[in-house]
């Protein structure tokens, strides 16, 4: 009996199986508390399709942290050229925290889509209002919710990359966002993040297109 070459053959003869059809090709964003797992399933996604989804670099004029690379990581650039990119309407979304700009522009999501790529962006509240205002824009929103706050608690403890300050901040903001999230119209989908692949399993085959409409309310 005569198999077919596996996945393995196929990538190693420079073939790519990801390249997937989907039936919807808008940009997608995802947005959730931090901690949620938006990173980790974003990540899961580009791994799968590499052919077929991408993220996108954004623009920041924090510095650099050790080990990120400009380009890769942001495109880092100092405050007098992100204001010049804001005047000349550059930015899909853009916002001031921490003493420091940070935005997505225009080009960015039409480099991907150029090479036949969806984009995909992880963006905060606030980008995502910037971005329902303009009705030019047309794209798609996955909200991540935790199972509960508690549950996100956990997780930045766990993940050991906050102080118990930011920790208490961003629950917070998590309370907020996940109020925010539940008005109708605000998400095309909600997904609760208890089991990672099960979570994972939702985002994909609402990304692919193969999921029914989650909610009704939109
Ligand atoms: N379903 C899950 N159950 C338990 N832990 C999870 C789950 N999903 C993700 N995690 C873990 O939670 C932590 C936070 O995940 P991640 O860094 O992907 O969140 P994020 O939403 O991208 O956060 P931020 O917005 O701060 O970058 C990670 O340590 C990740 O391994």
């Amino acid at each position: 009996m005569a198999f077919g070459p596996s996945e393995l053959d196929i990538r190693s003869a420079g073939l790519d199986l990801t390249l997937k059809p989907y039936k919807d090709r808008r940009p997608i964003v995802i947005s959730g508390p931090s901690g949620v797992g938006k990173g980790t399933l974003i990540a899961r996604l580009l791994e799968r399709y590499p052919g077929t989804l991408a993220t996108t670099v954004s623009h920041t004029t924090r510095q650099p942290r050790p080990g990120e690379v400009n380009h890769e990581a942001y495109h880092f650039l100092s405050t007098k050229e992100f204001e010049s990119l804001i005047k000349s309407n550059a930015f899909l979304e853009y916002t001031f925290f921490s003493g420091n700009y940070y935005g997505t522009s225009r080009q960015t999501i039409k480099d991907q889509q150029a090479k036949g790529k969806i984009p995909i962006l992880e963006i905060e509240m606030s980008g995502i209002t910037q971005i329902k205002q303009n009705k030019f824009l047309d794209m798609r929103f996955a909200f991540i919710s935790p199972p509960s706050l508690e549950a996100l608690e956990e997780r930045l403890n766990k993940r050991g990359t906050e102080s118990a300050k930011s920790i208490e901040r961003r629950l917070e903001q998590a309370k907020f966002e996940m109020e925010h999230a539940q008005i109708p119209g605000s998400h095309d989908i909600i997904i609760v993040n208890k089991d990672l692949d099960e979570a994972y399993r939702e985002l994909e085959e609402w990304v692919s297109g193969d999921a029914a409409p989650a909610l009704d309310t939109c």
